[in-house]
């Protein structure tokens, strides 16, 4: 069935976490605009995959990722730097989407592809400085569903757990990167491709 905007199920789930604010819109995009998005980010994105640094060591990163947004504004983490492209008229059409709903405008997107179950997204916050002392980060996934982890990073007997469906949009703000950890962790089920769009408010000013 085929099903407006207005008629889906776009409430949002407030997630139960203490000290940390995580809002899940389980039907933000139809199941055919996920689909169609899906396909054209899948061939048309400039998909990497970066070498990190971890405790010293250097691995390649266990998914591919790619950067767009404002070309003055780099973005570091775990050792790396990237420097964006510039949105694509897709990457702006979901950009638009988004910041209706919310009311706020970012200046880039990280893409990540999930190839497989042996891709990943190792614990971690999105603390970086250049996105602020509270991030605003609105994550849309695509393709398969993959588990998401959270885990509180002081009392580590709090974690919650929920799977991130195609067309949803899960919004982090608040203290969540102050006190929470999250995860995309490996799956030895069979899973299929999952592209995620990590949508940042980025504020450094360096010319690149
Ligand atoms: O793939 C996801 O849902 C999470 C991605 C993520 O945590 C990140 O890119 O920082
Ligand atoms: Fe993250």
């Amino acid at each position: 069935m085929n099903l407006f905007a207005s008629e889906r199920d776009i409430k949002p789930i407030h997630l139960p976490l203490e000290d940390g604010d995580v809002t899940y819109y389980p039907a933000f995009l139809s199941q055919e605009e996920a689909s169609e998005y899906y396909n054209i980010l899948f061939t048309e994105t400039d998909w990497q995959q970066d070498d990190i640094k971890i405790f010293g060591k250097i691995y390649p990163q266990p998914r591919l990722t790619a950067l767009y947004g404002d070309t003055t504004k780099s973005y570091s983490y775990s050792g790396i730097t990237m420097f964006p492209k510039p949105f694509t008229p897709t990457l702006s059409a979901i950009k638009n989407k988004i910041e209706d709903l919310m009311g706020i405008q970012f200046t880039s997107v990280l893409l990540n592809l999930y190839r497989d179950g042996t891709d990943s997204n190792g614990w971690h916050s999105d603390d970086e400085k250049e996105l602020g002392n509270q991030p605003i980060i609105a994550s849309l996934s695509l393709g398969a569903t993959r588990m998401f982890h959270l885990k509180h990073k002081y009392t580590t007997s709090k974690s919650y757990k929920l799977p991130l469906e195609a067309g949803s949009l899960l919004i982090m703000k608040g203290n969540t990167q102050h006190n929470w950890k999250h995860q995309i962790p490996k799956t030895k089920k069979k899973v299929d491709s999952r592209i995620n769009l990590t949508f940042r408010i980025i504020k450094n000013d360096e010319r690149n």
